[in-house]
């Protein structure tokens, strides 16, 4: 939709990396990449989106451009933005709720945005034409647009990113430090350890700055969590079994009664698994016979293999409609197909 997308960036490798991935269309230095931008998407850790604020200031910028960023706390970009760019250029703070803990462009994933939540924090004054700017570009990568203020984004955000996100890597320090008189405790970390775990290998410099730019938010929160870490030790100390357990339940119920929310290549909404003989060609047959009838597969993967037994394909599909084409089919080709929820 975008006529030309030209890249910014201080590594130039990044900057290579994203013209070989077809990213961007050329790279140019800021003052240069701005000349007749529509828009202007900031992608940086949140204090240096403010530093790039600044430097945008200093240039002359067509008129009608929006500037936007993506950065995890709102707060201090969308008030320096107010403090720095001149009043005619509109600034829309926005916030993808996906991502992961890799960095860098060649982490990127064209569909990263499938589904998830994108929180968008527009003055209520601002120019309707620039809102619809941004929500046209959010739109096309498949995204739900939430409208917040960015104080309440900064403290929704604080729990439930910024928090977990300190839990996960407090719990890995805590048992690297054990690790250090037992090289067993890393030896024997297993599912559990690895999915609670998996945020804190994320970028230190850009969780340094979310911390700092949304202390305030964060550090009740974590006074609540040593509150709450102590009464369940209370209740371990007086072997308070029922506690314990409503206290697990509780957590168990929220967490399954999240919203499934389909994440593009990541986590995709329609999939259905079906049972396989363990022999090759078994995925191309499958594939081919969705394409005969123009069911439009998604994704397909392997979801348990052992040798010399059945496996088990996982089924990506783009909607519900195309899912459950591909069940009736397979169905009636003599597979055993399970759809998931
Ligand atoms: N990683 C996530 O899961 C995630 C999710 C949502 C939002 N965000 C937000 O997105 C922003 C970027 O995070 P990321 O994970 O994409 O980081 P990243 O490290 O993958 O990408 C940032 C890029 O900005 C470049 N850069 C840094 N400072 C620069 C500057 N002053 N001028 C030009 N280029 C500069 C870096 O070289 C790098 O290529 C952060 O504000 C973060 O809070 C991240
Ligand atoms: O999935 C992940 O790995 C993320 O950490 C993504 C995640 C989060 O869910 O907390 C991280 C930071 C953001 O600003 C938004 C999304």
């Amino acid at each position: 939709m975008a006529d030309e997308i030209v890249g910014v960036d201080l590594r130039s490798d990044h900057l290579e990396d994203a013209l070989r991935l077809q990213i961007i269309d050329r790279a140019a230095p800021l003052e240069e990449a701005v000349v007749d931008a529509d828009v202007i998407v900031l992608a940086t850790p949140v204090q240096q989106s403010i530093n790039l604020l600044m430097e945008l200031a200093k240039l002359p910028l067509p008129p009608n451009c929006v500037v936007t960023d993506v950065g995890g706390t709102k707060r201090e970009v969308c008030r320096h933005a107010l403090e720095i760019l001149p009043a005619h250029i509109s600034f829309i703070g926005g916030h993808p709720m996906a991502g992961s803990e890799k960095s860098g462009i060649r982490a990127a994933s064209p569909r990263l945005f499938e589904n998830a939540v994108y929180v968008l924090t527009p003055r209520t004054d601002e120019k309707k034409e620039a809102v619809e700017r941004i929500r046209t570009l959010v739109e096309a990568t498949g995204a739900q647009i939430l409208i917040l203020d960015p104080e309440r984004h900064d403290r929704l955000v604080a729990a439930i990113s910024h928090l977990p996100h300190v839990v996960a890597a407090q719990l890995v320090d805590q048992v690297a430090d054990l690790g250090e008189e037992d090289p067993l405790y890393a030896v024997l970390a297993a599912g559990g350890f690895r999915d609670v775990t998996r945020v804190a290998s994320g970028h230190p410099g850009l969780w340094r700055e979310i911390l700092l730019t949304n202390g305030d938010s964060i550090r009740p929160l974590l006074m609540e969590w040593k509150r709450r870490i102590s009464l369940l030790d209370q209740w371990i100390e007086k072997n308070d079994g029922e506690a314990i357990e409503t206290f697990f339940r509780k957590a168990a119920d929220w967490r399954d009664a999240l919203p499934v929310r389909g994440r593009g290549a990541i986590r995709p909404a329609y999939q259905c698994t079906v049972d396989v003989p363990d022999e090759p060609g078994t995925i191309g047959r499958i594939a081919t016979l969705l394409g005969q009838h123009e069911i439009n597969l998604r994704n397909i993967g392997i979801l348990e293999s052992r040798e010399g037994d059945n496996g088990q394909l996982i089924l990506t599909f783009a909607d519900e409609t195309s899912r459950n084409d591909a069940v009736r089919l397979l169905e009636s080709g003599g597979y055993s197909v399970h759809v998931r929820a």
